[in-house]
């Protein structure tokens, strides 16, 4: 097995608001097979789609897709700051050989990642990881976005080119499933909002803090029932690893935006990181999915799910 993959929910109210001890523990529980999972695999290097949410990546300059060929994370939400581990000769290989499958994404020698993909990393390879990763940056907030078939073409491109390294890699895919959390949006915005969407980095202290307190108390009225925001729909997260699954990647093709949102969430849209592991690991060939999990989280305003699979190729 050269491929392995990990798709989880990130979210930043892990180990803030907290759910019971019976969830906790099942969650953790199921971290630690997933920890298990990716150290028996021992990978080489890995390769980790997640979004950011306007603390690294702006409307400056939006891309759809970056891959990071160095990178470094903003530091929020109590995940370190400071440079990422980055391959960088992979790095460049990988942006390469996507752009060569005609799939225009941008490159970045100074991407800022969020929590969207170190608090995976974090969860996986504990704090102060070394181990070689390339950052695969797929926009999920800033809209526009464009069609699912796109997500797809990405992994694939990504995919048939890890599939030719013959090293042991592993795909990570970081987002929610359903979820609506209170990240801002450039149409509803205040003008001062809609300047910090379009030029936000290294906010003072004390914006970064007010920030989070916001969403740590929209995470507690949600639990508690009394948020404006849009319900966890388990229906539509069980879709979305169903579909997985079975190994057809492109029947997320004809899934619409306005569909996702309306049955998921305005950021229903981190799902595009599942797809993109997904349609990775497809391009090496048969998957079997070797663990799953699910639980609809209110406290982190998520439906908080983690898959695991490999490629059956030898
Ligand atoms: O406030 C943010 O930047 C993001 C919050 C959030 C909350 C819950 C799940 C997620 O995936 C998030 O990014
Ligand atoms: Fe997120």
């Amino acid at each position: 097995m050269t491929i392995a993959l990990c798709t989880l929910s990130h979210s930043p109210l892990f180990g803030i608001n907290d759910p019971g001890p019976e969830t906790l523990a099942e969650v953790n529980a199921a971290f630690d097979q997933a920890r298990a999972f990716v150290k028996d695999f021992d990978p080489e290097i890995t390769i980790v789609f997640g979004p950011d949410h306007y603390n690294g990546v702006f409307y400056d300059m939006m891309p759809a897709f970056c891959i990071g060929s160095a990178a470094r994370s903003v530091g929020d939400w109590g995940t370190e700051p400071g440079p990422l581990p980055v391959d960088r000769t992979a790095a460049r290989a990988l942006a390469a050989a996507v752009l060569d499958a005609g799939v225009d994404v941008a490159q970045s020698e100074d991407m800022h990642v969020d929590h969207g993909i170190s608090q995976p990393l974090e969860f996986i390879f504990g704090k102060g990881y070394t181990n070689p990763v390339v950052p695969v940056f797929i926009n999920a907030v800033g809209l526009p976005l464009g069609p699912m078939e796109r997500i797809r073409l990405l992994g694939e491109a990504i995919g048939r080119e890890i599939a030719s390294w013959n090293k042991r890699v592993l795909i990570i895919g970081s987002g929610g499933l359903s979820h609506d959390p209170p990240v801002p949006r450039l149409e509803e915005a205040s003008p001062e909002v809609i300047a910090r969407l379009i030029d936000g980095r290294n906010p003072s202290p004390e914006l970064r803090a007010e920030r989070e307190r916001r969403v740590i108390e929209a995470g507690k009225a949600h639990a508690a029932g009394a948020g404006t925001f849009q319900e966890i729909n388990p229906g539509f997260d069980a879709l979305v690893m169903d579909t997985l699954s079975d190994g057809d990647v492109s029947a997320t093709d004809d899934w619409t935006n306005e569909w996702m949102e309306k049955e998921g969430g305005h950021s229903a849209h981190e799902i595009r990181t599942w797809v993109a592991a997904y349609a990775a690991l497809s391009a090496a060939g048969d998957y079997a999915v070797t663990n799953r999990w699910y639980w609809p989280v209110q406290e982190w305003m998520t439906g908080f799910g983690m898959m695991t699979a490999v490629s059956k190729e030898a």
